[in-house]
């Protein structure tokens, strides 16, 4: 299964599996016969039943989670809107394969296998504030590119991205799917301040001027996004079709996955915010997709790490579903 055009990925995305009814009764039940006072375990225990609905699988565990790093490069890092140079992208790409980064450490500490899939950046997409980002042909080679990285034996997945100039692009985005202004939207990514701040509302700005008559978030994503976060993109909606719940990262996955979310309402049902970033308006953006976020630490990172972060939660959610025993079976006393 995959597709060739925008319009084949958006009835894909039309025609997803939900979870696993029975899964979720099953793992209901079970949670009210656990060692633990009701609802003891707070946000715990919904994670637990949410997992073993996707599942379809009342008393699952989670032995194959990956995590799965996308990079891209943007036009728009020409104009100033980043702290860094853009050839930082292809740096840390290089730090990501040879296990340097943070995110390596966070994914060998939760025991998540780590791919680092780096798209044409050679290439960087075209400026947004003169035409689209991406051409259908290049905005569809890199959702395949997400589609064909996730690992169909994987049983949790985490996207997140790396791509110098990205915060413009998603700010953008959530400004065009959500509403709101470019100062509603813009922030301070790896460090801008002062003028360049301006500088960056500034472009983010134009390229809503340059779209004002953008479709659905497929749409979106070609005309302001970017490879890595259509990469990211079309690793979610795969990991759909394989019924594999994913943890999303920051802000620049958010605003990935939104487009997702303003194509076919609902295509997030199997995912979770892993955390709040720091970056200002990456709250507003969770709240227009009605997602409470597991972490929030002041990360502003990027490259999957608050999300590798959060897959600690959803182990310890499903070890203790999984691995508790009921009042009947520990001889201890119901209320
Ligand atoms: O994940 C986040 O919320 C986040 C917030 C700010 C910055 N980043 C990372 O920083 C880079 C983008 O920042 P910038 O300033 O170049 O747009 C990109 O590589 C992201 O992974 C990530
Ligand atoms: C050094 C550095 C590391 C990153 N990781 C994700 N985004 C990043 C941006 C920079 C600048």
């Amino acid at each position: 299964m995959s597709f060739e055009t925008l319009d084949a990925l958006r009835a894909l995305l039309a025609d997803m599996p939900g979870p696993d009814a029975e899964a979720v009764q099953g793992a209901t039940d079970r949670n009210g016969q656990l060692t633990k006072p009701p609802g003891a375990l707070g946000r715990l225990e919904d994670l637990a039943i949410w997992y073993a609905g996707w599942r379809g699988d009342a008393r699952p565990a989670i032995n194959a989670p990956q995590v799965i790093v996308f990079a891209g490069n943007h036009g728009v890092a020409a104009r100033g809107v980043s702290a860094f140079p853009p050839e930082v992208t292809v740096q840390m790409v290089a730090n990501f394969e040879h296990g340097g980064a943070a995110v390596n450490q966070l994914a060998k500490a939760f025991g998540a296998r780590m791919d680092v899939v780096a798209l044409d950046l050679d290439t960087p997409t075209a400026d947004f504030t003169a035409g689209p980002a991406m051409s259908e042909a290049e905005v569809v080679a890199a959702l395949r590119a997400g589609w064909d990285a996730v690992d169909p034996q994987t049983d949790l997945l985490v996207v997140g991205e790396m791509g110098i100039g990205n915060t413009t692009s998603a700010a953008a985005i959530s400004a065009k799917l959500f509403g709101g202004d470019a100062t509603a939207w813009t922030g301070r990514g790896t460090g801008v301040e002062g003028g360049a701040l301006a500088l960056k509302t500034k472009v983010v700005a134009d390229g809503l001027t340059a779209h004002a008559e953008a479709g659905d978030g497929l749409d979106v994503l070609m005309r302001l996004g970017g490879r890595e976060l259509a990469g990211m993109a079309g690793a979610i909606a795969r990991a759909r079709t394989l019924r594999v719940p994913v943890i999303m990262d920051g802000f620049i996955c958010t605003a990935a996955a939104a487009c997702l979310e303003r194509t076919v309402a609902g295509a997030l049902d199997h995912v979770v915010a892993g955390h709040q970033s720091a970056e200002g308006a990456h709250p507003r953006m969770l709240e227009a997709l009605g997602k409470e976020p597991l972490l929030s630490l002041g990360l502003r990172l990027g490259e999957g790490s608050g999300a590798a972060l959060a897959i600690g939660i959803l182990k310890g959610a499903v070890a203790c579903h999984s691995g508790m025993a009921t009042f009947g079976e520990a001889g201890v006393s119901d209320a």
